[in-house]
C-alpha cells in the first residue's frame, strides 16, 4: 500500500445552510472549505473536534462520519486520506480564525463550487444529503484525471471500498 497522510474535514450544517471558511494558508489556500486538518497523535473524532474548535471556535456535540476522500497526486508518493464528518449540534458562536478568514454560512443551493477544490462538486451532493460515500480522486498538475465517487449503505462499506 502507498504511504498515507490522514486528515479530517468537518462540515457544520444548520437549516439547509453550511458553514465554510476561506483558507488563508497551506493546502487549499484561497479556497472555501470545511474545517479540518492533519490527524496528530489522537483519534479521528478527537482530531475533528479539535480542528473545528481551533478553526471556528465551535464545540461539536455530534459528529457523523459520512465518508472518506482518497486523493492521489501523480508523481507524489503520499496519498491524502480525508475523513469527512458533519456536525449538526454544537455549542459556542462561530468565529473566524487565523487559518479560516472569513467564515460564512452558505445555503446548500449557493455553494461556491468554482472557488473550491475541483473534485468537491462530485461528492458534495452525498455529503449535503447525509449519504455515506467514498471517493478516489487522482490529480495530475492540478487537473482531475480520474474521479470515482460511490454511494454506500454504511461507513463500513466506505472503508472496504477504499481498502482502509
Ligand atoms: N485534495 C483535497 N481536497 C479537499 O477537498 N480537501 C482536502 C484535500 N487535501 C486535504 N484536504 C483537507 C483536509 C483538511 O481538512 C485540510 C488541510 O488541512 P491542513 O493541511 O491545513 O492541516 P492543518 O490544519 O493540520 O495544518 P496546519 O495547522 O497548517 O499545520 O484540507
Amino acid at each position: 500500500m502507498r504511504p498515507q497522510k490522514l486528515f479530517t474535514l468537518i462540515f457544520v450544517k444548520k437549516n439547509k445552510e453550511i458553514l465554510l471558511g476561506h483558507k488563508t494558508r497551506g493546502l487549499g489556500k484561497g479556497l472555501w472549505n470545511g474545517f479540518g486538518g492533519k490527524v496528530e497523535n489522537e483519534t479521528l473524532l478527537n482530531c475533528a473536534k479539535r480542528e473545528l474548535y481551533e478553526e471556528c471556535s465551535l464545540l461539536a456535540e455530534n459528529l457523523n462520519h459520512l465518508g472518506v476522500v482518497k486523493y492521489e497526486v501523480v508523481d507524489e508518493d503520499v496519498d491524502h486520506i480525508v475523513h469527512v464528518f458533519t456536525c449538526t449540534k454544537y455549542t459556542g458562536t462561530e468565529q473566524r480564525s487565523e487559518e479560516m478568514d472569513p467564515i460564512r454560512w452558505f445555503n446548500f443551493k449557493d455553494v461556491p463550487y468554482e472557488k473550491m477544490w475541483p473534485c468537491a462538486k462530485k461528492w458534495w451532493p452525498y455529503m449535503l444529503s447525509d449519504k455515506y460515500f467514498s471517493v478516489h480522486c487522482i490529480y495530475n498538475d492540478g487537473n482531475i484525471i480520474s474521479n470515482n465517487v460511490l454511494g454506500h449503505g454504511s461507513i463500513n462499506h466506505v472503508f472496504s471500498e477504499l481498502s482502509l
